[in-house]
This record gives structure tokens, sequence and C-alpha cells, in this order.
């Protein structure tokens, strides 16, 4: 019987596992989820807080694993993704599976047993959100895909307020709707300048089906009742003005970025820097206003 272990495989594999939880991106959905359980009046033991955070952060990784398991013949074909950890052979399937069933399950159970089951049920309807009706439904039949899907990516603030509260308000139901209003513009001004790569995967992303020029103007128009989103809390009562003057500033920016989008009419990728500055800021905005949510609570 053989029991040499290559121990430079070892590193691999967890580091195959890891990036099977898509944890660049995830890093600003857990944001989201712990800015929202930071806003939300009342409070939550420190223990019992960063295990409702590590369960979002757990759920939405063994979402996006199960999302890697589901398309890996979808990643092979695209040049951003034909390296991750299925397609690339470094993982079986089966693996993959396990791996990312076993956080599903384990992060809504653990979710229920730490905070309650309104936000145990929130998580889980979010993978399912993301895994069956973004993933396995919707992104390879319409170009609506992340407009309905994103919803997935909208919950998590709305898990860590109820986390605490156990209800659901307005205000966490505002932070839903401010990104799920933000993941158009987000998406789509990225979707432009990678448009070969799912043109060539045959995904019926906006610029494929129905050009630039209409993924432009969609970006305008999502952009504008995001930002009226994002500053509603401050007149509302909902938020003071450290918050208010953040979201409505950085809100402005986004607004005249989008605007920039709308008005380049280049098709070459080489030339959507408006695009690629829209993309970028997209992140740094819902970072930002998060972040002055919660300071804003604590001033
Ligand atoms: C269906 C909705 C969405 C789609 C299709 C989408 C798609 C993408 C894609 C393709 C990338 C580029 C690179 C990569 O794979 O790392 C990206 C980057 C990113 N997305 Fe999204 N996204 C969506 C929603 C969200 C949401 C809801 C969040 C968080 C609240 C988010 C946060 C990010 C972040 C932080 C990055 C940058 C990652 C890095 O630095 O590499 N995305 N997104
Ligand atoms: C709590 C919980 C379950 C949260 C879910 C989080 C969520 C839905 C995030 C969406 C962000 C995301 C990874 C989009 C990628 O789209 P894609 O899968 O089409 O991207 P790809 O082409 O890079 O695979």
């Amino acid at each position: 019987m053989s029991t040499v272990v290559h121990t430079h495989d070892l590193p691999a594999d967890w580091r195959d596992l890891f990036a099977l939880t898509k944890p660049r991106v995830m890093t600003l959905v857990v944001f989201t989820g712990l800015c929202g359980l930071l806003a939300a009046p009342g409070t939550m033991h420190p223990v019992l807080a960063f295990t409702a955070v590590l369960c979002i952060a757990v759920g939405a990784g063994g979402a996006g694993a199960l999302n890697m398991w589901y398309e890996a013949d979808l990643d092979a074909k695209m040049k951003r993704t034909a390296k991750r950890p299925l397609p690339g052979g470094r993982l079986k399937p089966e693996t993959a599976f396990q791996f990312a069933v076993g956080l599903c399950l384990g992060s809504v159970v653990l979710m229920d047993l730490a905070t309650n089951h309104l936000a145990a049920a929130i998580l889980a309807f979010s993978i399912f959100f993301y895994v069956v009706i973004y993933t396995a439904w919707l992104k390879r039949r319409t170009p609506q895909n992340i407009v309905i899907g994103g919803a997935a990516g909208a919950f998590p603030p709305l898990i860590g307020w109820v986390a605490v509260t156990g209800r659901i308000e307005l205000l966490p139901v505002l932070l839903f709707s401010l990104i799920f209003l933000w993941t158009p513009p987000h998406f789509w001004a990225l979707s432009l300048f990678v448009k070969s790569d799912y043109a060539n995967a045959g995904v019926p992303m906006l610029p494929v089906t129905h050009g630039v020029v209409n993924t432009r103007r969609q970006i305008a128009l999502y952009t504008v009742p995001m930002v009226a989103v994002a500053v509603a809390p401050w007149p509302l009562g909902l938020t003071g003005a450290i918050y208010g003057v953040v979201a409505s500033v950085l809100s402005a920016v986004f607004m005249a970025l989008s605007l920039r989008v709308l008005a380049n009419k280049a098709t070459d990728p080489a030339a959507m820097g408006p695009e690629k500055a829209l993309f970028k800021f997209s992140i740094l905005y819902l970072f930002a206003l998060f972040g002055a949510l919660v300071v804003d609570r604590f001033a």
C-alpha cells in the first residue's frame, strides 16, 4: 500500500477549491451583508454576528461553486474563465459538487441555529436564485438573465439585517433595490468590452443580442432609478447626512460616467475607456455607500 503524499499537490487542491467560491467577487457580496448587519437597529452577540457573516460568505461561496460546477462547459469556451479549476481539469466535477453542496447546506443550517429562521430562509432562497433561476434557467436563454437573476446578489444586506432584527423593514428593502438596480450597469459595462467572449460561448448577453448602442442606453436607463434609490434613505430619514452626502456625490459621479458611456460611439473594445471606468467605479461605489451607511449609523 502506498502512503506517499505529494505535498505539492495539497495546496493546489485547496487553492482550486477556494477559487471555486469566486472569492474576489464575493468580497463585495459579503461586505454588503456585513454592513446590512451592522446598520440594523439592535445588538447581537459578536460571536453570533461573526457567524452570520461567515454564513453569508460560505453560502455565497457555495453558490458560486455550484455555478462553476454547472457551467464548466461554458467556462471552457471563454478566455476569461477557461483556466478555472473545472475547465482547467484540475478538479473532478464530483469533488466540486460535493464541496459546493456541503458549503450551501452548512451555511443555511448554521445560519438557522445562530440567528433565526427568516435569515436562514432568505439565505437559502438567494442560493437557489443564483444557482437555479440565474445559472441554470435564465443565463443561456435571455439577455434579461442578469436583470432578474441579479436579484440573488442583492439579498445579502437584507440577510444581514434580518439576522439581527428578525424582520424585513424599509431600509434593507431599499438596499436590496439599490444592488438590484446597480447590477445591470455593473455587468453591462463589463460585457461591452468582453463581448466577443460571450458571443463565442453563445451566451445571450445584451451587447450580443441587442447591440452595443442599445446596451449603452440600457445602462443609462438603469442608472436613473438606481441613483434615486441610493439617495432616498437620506430624505426619508432612514439615514443621516454622512450617508446622504456620500451617496449623493458618488451617485452624481456614477451618473456622469454612465452618460460618458452613452456618448461613446466606439465598438472596438480597445476604445471602451468609459465602459472600463464605469465598471471599476461601480465596485468602488457599492463599497463606499455601504461603508458610509455603517459610519453614519455609529456617528
Ligand atoms: C448577475 C449579476 C452579476 C454578473 C453577471 C456579474 C459579473 C461579473 C463579472 C463577469 C466580473 C468580472 C470578473 C470576474 O469574474 O472576476 C465581475 C466582477 C466583479 N463583480 Fe460582478 N456580477 C454580478 C453581480 C455582482 C454583485 C451582486 C456583486 C456584489 C455586490 C458583484 C461584485 C463584483 C466585484 C467585486 C467584481 C470585481 C472582482 C475582481 O476584482 O476581480 N457582482 N462581475
Ligand atoms: C448569498 C448569496 C447566495 C449570494 C449570491 C451572490 C451572487 C448572486 C453574486 C453574483 C455575482 C456573480 C458571481 C456574478 C457572476 O456571474 P456569472 O456567474 O455569470 O459569472 P461568470 O461568467 O464569471 O461565471
